[in-house]
């Protein structure tokens, strides 16, 4: 039977988070014996576990038919291949970033400056588009030391936290460009892989979906629930059942997780009672 080929980071940020994100879709597999190639139990699929920077290639040239990487990777391969999905986790972003005690004004504080980073072509192309010149040194990583040792004025790394960067003696002066982890695709998957790839996205967007909502159950008086109603849109609509107590209801509803605080805060205003608010696994539409 044929399988769909997906690549994940073999060891580091993304790996545990890529091997987590299979598993809530069901795809059981096992990498205890810590193999470069293992099959899914479950699920047609077969897992290669790479380097991060040979994903874009393997999966332009066919070899895995998906795979899951930074988008900052994507973008400096400059492969061709599809951004399927964004998923939601190995949130960062690109950053300009010079010695802490160096006064900053604006983006021309850069001109004839050399500026170590990974992602020299991400950083060639910002710097084209904006007329500045600058001399790029290459680095494959530990980029952060490289100020400190001489060999660069400022550097172009991933910034999450910005401790790294402190740690080193280092400010952020400009946060270039936000990435995330991806779902990438081989461009001509036949048709089996293609279906295959269905399947699996469905699983995954039902479990983004769960991720980013709450269910909220919460107890209120009938006179309240045509204002409840307004404030919480739910899937539909709430769902409404009666209390045993007279004159009461039981409101359920599902709220997005970046509205849900406002949400909480309105329903206080009508006279809601009792909120309980449970994580969703799942949410198919
Ligand atoms: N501090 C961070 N917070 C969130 N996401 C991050 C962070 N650092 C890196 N990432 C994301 O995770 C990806 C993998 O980071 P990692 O540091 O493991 O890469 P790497 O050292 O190049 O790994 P590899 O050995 O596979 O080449 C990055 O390309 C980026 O998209
Ligand atoms: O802003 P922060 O939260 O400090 O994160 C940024 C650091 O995280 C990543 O490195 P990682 O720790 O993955 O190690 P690596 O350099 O070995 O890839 C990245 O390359 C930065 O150095
Ligand atoms: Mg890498």
């Amino acid at each position: 039977m044929e399988k769909l080929k997906i690549a994940i980071q073999k060891s580091g940020r993304l790996s545990e988070k890529s091997l987590q994100l299979l598993n809530e879709c069901g795809i059981k597999v096992s990498n205890g014996d810590r193999k470069l190639r293992t099959e899914a139990r479950n699920f047609p699929m077969e897992i290669l576990f790479l380097r991060d920077d040979d994903i874009p290639q393997y999966v332009e040239n066919g070899v895995a038919d998906i795979g899951i990487l930074g988008e900052n990777e994507v973008w400096e391969k400059e492969k061709d291949v599809d951004e399927i999905e964004k998923l939601g986790f190995g949130n960062c972003r690109l950053s300009l970033a010079i010695p802490k005690d160096e006064v900053y004004t604006n983006l021309d504080y850069f001109h004839g400056k050399r500026i170590a980073t990974s992602y020299p072509k991400i950083l060639k192309k910002y710097f084209g588009v904006k007329g500045i010149d600058v001399k790029i040194e290459e680095l494959g990583g530990s980029v952060e030391i490289a100020t400190g040792i001489g060999l660069a004025d400022g550097i172009f790394d991933i910034v999450s936290t910005g401790s790294t960067l402190i740690m080193n003696g280092l400010k952020e002066v400009e946060a270039i460009i936000k990435s995330e982890a991806v779902l990438i695709a081989n461009k001509s998957l036949n048709e089996v892989k293609q279906e295959l790839l269905e399947r699996f996205l469905f699983r995954i967007r039902a479990y983004k979906r769960g991720m980013g909502s709450k269910y909220i159950v919460m107890n209120a008086p009938n006179s309240s629930i045509p204002r409840i109603c307004s404030i919480l849109p739910g899937m539909k609509s709430p769902s409404i059942l009666p209390l045993a107590e007279e004159g009461w209801s039981s409101v359920h509803s599902v709220v997005q997780e970046d509205q849900f605080w406002d949400v909480i805060d309105a329903l206080k205003d009508v006279n809601a009672q009792g909120i309980l608010v449970m994580n969703i696994e799942k949410m198919i539409l």
